[in-house]
């Protein structure tokens, strides 16, 4: 329980703390392009193969949240995540880049992108440096950013679907199972949250930051790719 001096903090604190870089991440150019079809396949593509790498990593981020478990509750529930991520995330990655004319060997053999090494390993090093906590709160951008993009794009009057070869990129992280993990998600950070210091609050807020500001430059990355597969 919240002692009656605890500010109670939540998710949307977080979001609110630094709210200019969540929306430059939430509505980056990758992402409206992507929405209103103008978007360069190339982009698409690279962004793909980049995303294989990162869920590797976003997979071994959840196995050090297994191993940062203090109780079998937390074990369990982190388990379940690296398990989600590695029979299901994975396979249906490597499909939608079949789809793409990317091959599963090509995705063990290409090399990894300033971009995805700076964000997965900075994810990565939170976990090892911090607690639960921390790593959660590294890894709530890629949940939560990813549950809001998809649903706001469908919500906007300028996302077209028909035709639009991203389509179903949009209605996977817009679908029920991703949906789903990011209720669960917001529950547990604002379970999490509710008692933290404000001193807590503002590390904490430093690393949401970072790992969006992260986020940010893996679209840019995405988008600079116009010619270079
Ligand atoms: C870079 C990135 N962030 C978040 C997600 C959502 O899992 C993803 N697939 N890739």
């Amino acid at each position: 329980m919240p002692s009656s001096d605890s500010p109670h903090y939540t998710l949307a604190d977080l979001t609110q703390r630094h709210e200019a870089i969540w929306q430059t991440y939430i509505d980056h150019e990758f992402v409206r392009r992507l929405a209103d079809t103008s978007l360069p396949e190339s982009c698409f593509r690279h962004y793909l193969q980049q995303d294989y790498r990162f869920l590797i990593h976003f997979a071994r981020a959840w196995g050090l949240a297994v191993y940062k478990s203090p109780d079998l509750f937390e074990l369990r529930r982190a388990f379940e995540a690296l398990k989600a991520i590695v029979d299901t995330e994975l396979d249906l990655h490597v499909g939608f880049c079949r789809q793409w004319g990317i091959s599963e060997r090509e995705l063990a053999e290409l090399e990894e992108e300033r971009e995805t090494l700076a964000y997965t390993r900075f994810v990565l090093d939170c976990g090892h440096r911090g607690d639960l906590l921390d790593l959660h709160v590294a890894l709530a951008p890629c949940l939560i950013g990813y549950g809001e993009i998809a649903t706001r794009l469908l919500e906007q009057p300028t996302t077209v679907l028909e035709h639009n070869p991203y389509r179903e990129w949009i209605e996977m992280y817009a679908g029920e199972d991703f949906q789903s993990a990011m209720r669960d998600e917001i529950e547990w950070l604002d379970r999490a949250l509710s008692d933290v210091s404000t001193e807590r609050f503002e590390q904490l807020a430093a690393i949401f930051r970072d790992a969006t500001r992260l986020e940010i430059d893996f679209w840019q990355m995405g988008l600079n790719a116009v010619r270079s597969s």
